[in-house]
């Protein structure tokens, strides 16, 4: 399929005039063909007029219909075959299994919607009955289902271009939520970007939508990203990125006339608790396991593990030998950009200049453009509490290793750790008490707590939480991976005495869509 370098505007396709740019090929630093066009105000104004002229229809699809269109977007993302995965491996630099797996996880992310919207269960339909006899007032009939809120912005990562990127997580769940979806690609990699966006529109169509649906839009710098944010028909925005992006849109979102919620996840250095007796049991093979996931994609995840604690001793030292060892064997990788490689390097630069910090490792030389040496610093809990920038995340594969008197001072560190997204503990039988005195600080820090495994790898499931206190992301009330990510777009709606002919198929009496609903505060199937 020949990519154009055009945005995908409804059922258009559409050259943008202000400014062009090129992917980059990051193992080469070679531009790719062909440039893009990039987008302004007139072509956010012409997505998301035809997102809101989309919106009443699409958000009243039957339940069936709309999840056979998230199963059309999977089958077509599919049937691009090689041509996605070759032009994903050159505009990230990712390796060709990382990304047939993304593959994977985006379809079957798309499929699991699929099966949750048809279930209907996120409507949360309730029903409370009138009661006309009740004394000293009657009870009106009151009923209650879940609408979705609007057309929603999305806004593709760097580091996941199938998974976090246009059809990704927030693009599937705002969809099944009923949401028409305009999506601003990452620059890093418009032509797959173009590829997936083709698949949807074509699912649009094929599905009967009307074409405002979906739309995808390209920019050169920040001012196409703030103008979408900015849009009064756009009443929600998925994002993953930097601090500093998410912060920027925040507040873009904070500015309009009515403000609108911003789901955006950030920063996370992901604590990981080394309990003395898994060191004393497995010190060599935590420090292996660590480095496996520290290195994975470049150390280019979210939930990379940035910081690790343990209690000073002869088993934390077998658990750094072990480490250093395998760090040290570790081949450089190529990044996603040239921009996320000159921070990375900035972030080590900033942790190797610190007195209160030890290099202890360094992965093996760099041998092409934008590759990146994994590094391992080292430093104490005392200067870790003392140098608040210390937690600051470093995106990529470098993390500190803090050495702590006690595990009593493990838990002091936590409490003055930022919001994370996750928490992992190594831990054995014996470690059962040190980890439930330290269990209510890890709740109120982050959104998942694993025992004995690393962060990286989210599984993408229904009890999923991929979120947490900021600055893990913006809103720590929900996630961005798993089924339970469609509440972000969805508001509740109630109905007092709404005459039976007008109420929404999913509250009428019968029970036609054959829901779980709950009758008077009772859950049931009636
Ligand atoms: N924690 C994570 O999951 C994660 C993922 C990717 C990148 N990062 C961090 O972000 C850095 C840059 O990478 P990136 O390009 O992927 O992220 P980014 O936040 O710079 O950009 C993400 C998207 O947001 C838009 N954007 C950014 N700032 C904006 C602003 N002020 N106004 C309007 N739109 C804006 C960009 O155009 C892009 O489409 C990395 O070096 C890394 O530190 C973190
Ligand atoms: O980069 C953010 C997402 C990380 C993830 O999905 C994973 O670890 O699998």
């Amino acid at each position: 399929m020949t990519i154009t370098g055009a945005m995908l505007i409804g059922a258009e396709s559409h050259r943008g005039s202000d400014g062009a740019f090129r992917a980059v090929d990051p193992a080469t630093g070679a531009a790719l063909e062909p440039a893009f066009g990039g987008g302004g105000t007139a072509e956010v104004e012409r997505a998301c007029a035809l997102a809101w002229v989309a919106f009443d229809a699409f958000r009243e699809t039957g339940l069936k219909a709309r999840a056979a269109f998230l199963e059309t977007i999977a089958a077509n993302i599919l049937e691009l075959g090689d041509d996605l995965i070759v032009r994903a491996m050159a505009e990230s630099g990712l390796p060709r299994p990382r990304l047939e797996g993304e593959r994977g996880r985006t379809v079957g992310q798309l499929r699991l919607f699929a099966q949750t919207v048809r279930e209907g269960g996120w409507l949360e339909a309730r029903i409370d009955p009138a009661q006309p006899e009740r004394t000293p007032l009657p009870r009106s009939d009151v009923r209650q289902r879940h609408i979705p809120l609007g057309p929603v912005a999305v806004f593709g990562a760097s580091n996941f271009p199938l998974a976090f990127s246009v059809a990704g997580g927030d693009t599937a769940s705002a969809l099944a939520a009923g949401c028409p979806v305009v999506v601003k690609g990452h620059s890093a990699h418009p032509g797959t970007s173009a590829l997936v966006g083709r698949a949807i529109r074509a699912a649009v169509a094929s599905c009967g939508l009307p074409e405002g649906v979906f739309s995808l839009l390209f920019g050169v710098g920040n001012p196409i990203g703030t103008a979408l944010v900015s849009d009064p028909r756009i009443k929600a925005v998925g994002f993953t990125g930097s601090r500093g992006g998410g912060l920027a849109l925040m507040e873009a979102a904070a500015r309009r006339a009515e403000p609108i919620p911003v789901y955006a996840e950030m920063s996370s250095i992901n604590p990981v608790f080394l309990m003395p007796a898994a060191l004393a049991a497995r010190a060599e093979a935590l420090g292996k396991g660590f480095v496996a996931s520290l290195t994975m994609g470049a150390g280019q995840f979210c939930t990379n593990p940035g910081i690790l604690l343990g209690v000073d001793g002869p088993d934390l030292d077998r658990f750094t030998a072990a480490a250093v060892e395998a760090l040290g064997g570790s081949a450089a990788a190529t990044m996603l950009t040239p921009g996320i490689h000159a921070a990375y390097d900035s972030g080590v630069a900033r942790l190797s200049g610190s007195a209160a910090v030890a290099t202890l490792a360094r992965g093996m030389a760099c041998s092409g453009p934008n590759q990146a040496q994994a590094a391992l610093f080292g430093t104490t809990a005392d200067a870790f509490l003392a140098e608040p920038g210390l937690q600051d995340e470093v995106f990529g594969a470098a993390s500190l290793l803090i050495r702590c008197p006690d595990t009593a001072a493990m838990r002091t560190v936590a409490e003055r750790l930022e919001g994370q997204l996750t928490a992992t503990v190594q831990m054995d039988a014996a470690d059962g008490g040190a980890v439930a005195a330290l269990l209510p600080t890890l709740e109120r820090k982050a959104g998942r707590i694993l025992a004995n495994g690393w962060p990286t790898g989210v599984e993408v499931c229904h009890a999923m939480v991929h979120g947490g206190p900021f600055p893990a992301t913006s809103d720590s009330r929900t996630t961005s991976v798993g089924t339970l990510a469609i509440r972000r777009f969805l508001r509740p709606v109630c109905y007092q005495d709404i005459p039976a002919a007008l109420l929404p198929e999913a509250l009428r009496d019968g029970n036609p869509l054959g829901l779980w609903r709950r009758i008077d505060g009772m859950p049931g199937q009636s």
